[in-house]
């Protein structure tokens, strides 16, 4: 644990969706109208929360799929997802507590913040701006920024080379094992949230070098 600890971080990488906003109540509402638009029936929170993690197309493609869906119809849902999720984004989403703290004591040990999400940037930046929380960051990437996305480590290695930070001395945070192995790939320490959503399975089964229950409570 030492690599996290006090004077040896130079920047943190701040995870978005199940990390910083508790956003699937948007997620549900937006998912379930599309697939309503295509006729087929609407999916529980749980279900829906197992999708969350790996970006958009891997959502509104899971959702279709569980609800019956054909493959073919995915254009038509995902033209639908964009509209409904655009009209929807934030006004059923929450700011986890402790995440405005977190932010205040990274701020203040004058780390440098990244916020990478597999969100579409324009979803995440709006919503970032919705919640008061765009203004911590020196700068966002969204998932459809780079040609991959996490769990690959180039959104990680491209906030480091963003805030001119090392790697080793990059803090990430997020909810997923996607962070996590972006993470470990990048060679970042990472910290994990239990509260976000993993795919349905246990967090602590994720190889990480700690786990928290809040952003107030990241070792530092
Ligand atoms: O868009 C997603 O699937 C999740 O986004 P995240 O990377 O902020 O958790
Ligand atoms: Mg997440």
């Amino acid at each position: 644990m030492s690599k996290l600890q006090s004077g040896t971080l130079q920047a943190a990488v701040i995870d978005l969706d199940g990390t910083l906003v508790d956003t699937l109540a948007d997620f549900t509402v937006a998912l379930n109208a599309s697939l309503a638009d295509s006729g087929l029936p609407a999916l529980a929170a749980p279900a829906i929360e197992r999708l969350v993690g790996k970006g958009s197309e891997h959502l509104v493609r899971g959702a279709l799929a569980e609800a019956g869906g054909d493959p073919s119809e995915f254009d038509a849902c995902w033209a639908a997802y964009q509209r409904h999720y655009g009209a929807v984004n934030g006004r059923h989403a929450r700011v986890y507590p402790g995440a405005f703290e977190g932010l205040r004591r990274l701020r203040a040990q004058g780390l440098k913040l990244a916020c990478v999400t597999n969100k579409p940037q324009s979803f995440a930046e709006a919503l970032l701006a919705d919640k008061d929380l765009l203004a911590f960051f020196d700068v966002v990437f969204g998932g459809d920024a780079f040609e991959r996305r996490k769990p690959d480590p180039l959104p990680i290695r491209m906030a480091c080379r963003a805030l001119a930070s090392e790697a080793a001395r990059t803090l990430v945070v997020g909810d997923s094992m996607n962070d996590a192995q972006a993470a470990r790939a990048a060679g970042c320490p990472v910290v994990l949230v239990r509260y976000g959503y993993n795919h349905g399975r246990p967090i602590e089964e994720v190889d990480a070098d700690a786990f928290v229950d809040s952003l107030a409570a990241l070792p530092l």
